[in-house]
């Protein structure tokens, strides 16, 4: 083999594993993730990065040996297994940069003559690429959480109590959703609390969801927030959060949830399902209403409003996902023990 088809060697051996790291984030995107600005934006980088022409394409093919590849063996032996999905998108979009990054210096040797320039911003493009996938691959983890028990720390329900202490105690019941509602309290307060309560909520890895407010909950790092319909839209909120929060909207009707749900949603919650003293003036269609929501949403369905022991399973069997309750809850004398039995019950009557 001569110096010239050594060249093109390196160069067909990252062009390879360029391709190989992109095809791999590109079916995340496309098929764990089903996003698809993602994944046509992969698409087009890995089109614009394969060398178009035939020329360049057979002298690739000429100057490959893999089977005398003395870094063969190396790799094969080097190669730790990935993890989790993160660990493999943060492996192959290493992989891909890495390549981009020999590809650009190779291409810059006049015996090669290929666009630098071009490897280069693919390069940039891919480190964005690589934040992007990350972001949405944390938002669908937090919305895979919207499950089981979903516990509303409302701090007017709670006057008087020690608010990041019964936190805890819903907590140590098992609990990983945490919403917290403080419809009276000071921008102040509520934000001192959030942050209390974000902090409590990692401890246990929960998800900490701020109600109403987006100043809240960016300032204190929430995971996510929860809007009703007469509060800050959903595509104005998604502006200003990072875009690996989540977003819980309530709907009263059908079709307010599949808006929600085409606007990005990644929960929809609906309710009160049964009388409330909690929120005495809210008015929605009941089992009834909760089960016509079900039949046309796909993102995790939340139930809320009135939820007990004694009707918990209707609430399932209507097609909620997730149960979000607050008097049951914080009513309780022993909040740990109200908590844990609410998940048992609910882990029981689970409905596939
Ligand atoms: C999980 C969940 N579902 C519904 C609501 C109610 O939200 P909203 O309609 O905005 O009413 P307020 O709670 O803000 O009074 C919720 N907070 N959480
Ligand atoms: C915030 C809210 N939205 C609809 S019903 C409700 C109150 C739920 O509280 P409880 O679980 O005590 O009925
Ligand atoms: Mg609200």
């Amino acid at each position: 083999m001569d110096n010239l088809d050594k060249l093109w060697r390196i160069v067909d051996v990252n062009q390879n594993r360029l391709s190989e790291g992109l095809r791999i984030l590109e079916e995340i995107a496309r098929l764990y993730l089903e996003d698809e600005t993602l994944t046509s934006r992969l698409k087009n980088l890995r089109h614009s990065l394969t060398l178009q022409d035939i020329t360049s394409n057979s002298r690739l093919l000429f100057s490959r040996q893999a089977d005398t590849d003395i870094g063969a063996q190396l790799e094969t032996a080097d190669q730790s297994k990935p993890e989790t999905l993160f660990s493999v998108v943060s492996a192959n979009a290493k992989r891909a940069e890495q390549s981009l990054r020999v590809l650009e210096e190779f291409a810059g040797l006049s015996e090669t003559g290929l666009d630098a320039a071009l490897y280069s911003r693919g390069r940039f493009e891919l480190y964005t690429l690589e934040k992007d996938l990350a972001a949405r691959l944390l938002r669908k983890h937090r919305r895979d959480m919207i499950t089981g028990l979903y516990v509303a720390i409302d701090a007017d329900y709670l006057a008087g109590r020690d608010i990041p202490a019964v936190t805890r105690e819903a907590l140590e019941g098992g609990c990983r959703l945490i919403q917290l509602r403080a419809k009276t309290a000071s921008t102040r307060k509520f934000l001192a609390l959030a942050v209390n309560l974000k902090e409590i909520c990692l401890e246990y890895g929960a998800l900490f969801i701020v109600n109403d407010r987006l100043d809240i909950a960016l300032a204190c790092g929430a995971d996510g927030l929860h809007l009703g319909q007469t509060d800050m839209p959903l595509s104005q909120a998604r502006r200003f959060l990072p875009p690996d929060s989540i977003i819980g909207i309530s709907a009263d009707t059908p079709e307010q949830a599949v808006s929600a749900q085409n606007e990005g949603a990644d929960y929809v919650a609906a309710g009160a399902v049964f009388p409330t003293q909690t929120k005495p003036d809210v008015l929605f269609g009941g089992l009834s209403g909760l089960k016509a929501i079900h039949q046309v949403v796909k993102i995790p369905l939340v139930a809320i409003g009135g939820i007990n022991k004694s009707n918990f399973y209707e609430a399932m069997q209507a097609g909620a996902d997730s149960l979000c309750l607050i008097s049951a809850v914080l009513g309780a004398p022993d909040i740990k023990k109200a908590t844990s039995e609410f998940i048992t019950l609910m882990e029981a009557a689970k409905i596939d």
